[in-house]
């Protein structure tokens, strides 16, 4: 009797292990040996579209749970190494020669004539005043060519491009210091503040201006200051993920004056040696902008001192650009103009014109959309790329 007990309860036990051992075992087989998740294998898994076996679980066996697709970190942004600035506009220079074709080629066109009488003068003058040049600066410019070539008796094309040339080249004034000031003060960082109507490239011009300096070797801090619309500040981490360059920003709507403080904040705390702060360029009303604009230089300047206003200008809008750059000009200290998209004009002589009126020198521009379209601005390439000659009688 009490073998049979005995038999029972060990077949009882035998049954329960048994049992045991067929539940606690994995579903599916798992591989002899994990491969390596790969970047992609590890998407499609997040994506649902492969199946994706858990490395490890340490759930009960036989539970039901949902599995959750594995969490996959976003990839690092990889850094770019932008290319230093020297040189740039000579790289740029075949986009520049073709935009400004038909003013360069027009003026060498016209100077060439067989007989330069008094129409052909006034044509010139056209030529330079479509392009942009002014009025004021158009006339200096054939006076003193019709003197020169009266007085040596120029004719020949080489010669003829030689004084247009210099002509040109006195406009623009080669004289004028257009370095963009990015020296930091001791601890404290040189701050840029980039102003302009929206639209004009202010944003691209902020991150491709970061692109300049990372790759002359600055370390930049950018302020998204224009938070009248977030896509900029999108827009500006874009930018500066690419080269490294951390942005400052605040919610759509907060107060750009506490942005640009918070970002020369940060400038000051990782030692940069330059902060960038792109604003909200509403031409609302005068005295908008000037409260505005005024508010966050003043604000800024608790922290560290202004070094450059760059005001940027749409070289396409022509006489509305200029008359925003009066507006401009009358409520904020600017120390340099960004002139961009000239790679879409052939109206370079807008170049001649702003310094004119503004009294600032053009130290940037912009000849395209790509990332290192931004080139600091020589006055003798550019005027060499719009004659198209490279100043040594080669033509381009
Ligand atoms: N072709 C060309 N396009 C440019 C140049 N600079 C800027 N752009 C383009 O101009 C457009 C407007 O540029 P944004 O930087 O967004 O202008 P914004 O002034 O900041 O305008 P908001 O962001 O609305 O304040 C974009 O499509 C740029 O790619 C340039 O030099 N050449």
């Amino acid at each position: 009797m009490d073998y049979t007990i005995v038999a029972v309860v060990i077949f009882v036990v035998a049954l329960l292990v048994v049992g045991g051992a067929f539940l606690i075992r994995p579903r599916r087989p798992q591989p002899p040996q994990e491969q390596p998740r790969t970047e992609e294998s590890a998407q499609r898994g997040a994506t649902g579209t492969a199946v994706a076996e858990p490395e490890e679980t340490t759930e009960p066996a036989g539970a039901t749970a949902v599995e959750e697709p594995p969490v996959v970190p976003p990839p690092a942004p990889e850094i770019e190494i932008p290319p230093p600035s020297a040189g740039r506009l000579v790289r740029l220079r075949a986009r520049l020669a073709r935009s400004q074709n038909v003013f360069g080629q027009g003026l060498l066109g016209l100077l060439s004539s067989d007989r330069l009488d008094d129409d052909t003068w006034d044509e010139i003058e056209d030529t330079l005043i479509t392009a942009d040049v002014g009025v004021t600066s158009a006339a200096q410019i054939v006076s003193s060519l019709r003197t020169k070539v009266k007085v040596q008796g120029t004719r020949t094309p080489e010669e003829l491009r030689a004084l247009l040339r210099e002509e040109l080249l006195a406009q623009i004034n080669p004289e004028l210091d257009r370095a963009v000031r990015t020296g930091p003060h001791g601890d404290r960082p040189a701050v840029i503040m980039v102003v302009g109507v929206n639209g004009t490239g202010k944003t691209t011009t902020s991150g491709k201006l970061a692109r300049v300096l990372v790759g002359d070797g600055r370390s930049v801090v950018l302020g998204a200051a224009d938070t009248f619309r977030a896509a900029a500040a999108d827009q500006l981490e874009t930018w500066g993920s690419r080269v490294g360059a951390p942005v400052v920003r605040k919610d759509e709507g907060a107060d750009p004056a506490s942005v640009a403080f918070d970002a020369v904040a940060r400038g000051v705390e990782d030692q940069a040696d330059v902060v960038i702060i792109d604003t909200a360029g509403r031409l609302h009303t005068k005295t908008g902008l000037m409260d505005e604009l005024g508010k966050v230089k003043r604000v800024v300047e608790k922290k560290s001192q202004v070094d450059e206003v760059l005001l940027v200008l749409d070289a396409t809008t022509g006489q509305n650009g200029l008359r925003q750059a009066r507006v401009f000009a009358e409520v904020v200290n600017i120390t340099g103009i960004v002139l961009t998209k000239l790679d879409g004009t052939a109206k370079g002589g807008i170049i001649i014109q702003v310094q004119r009126e503004l009294g600032v020198p053009v130290k940037l521009v912009g000849l395209g959309e790509g990332p290192d379209d931004l080139a600091p601005f020589d006055p003798e390439g550019f005027v060499d790329a719009i004659l198209g000659s490279d100043g040594t009688g080669n033509g381009a």
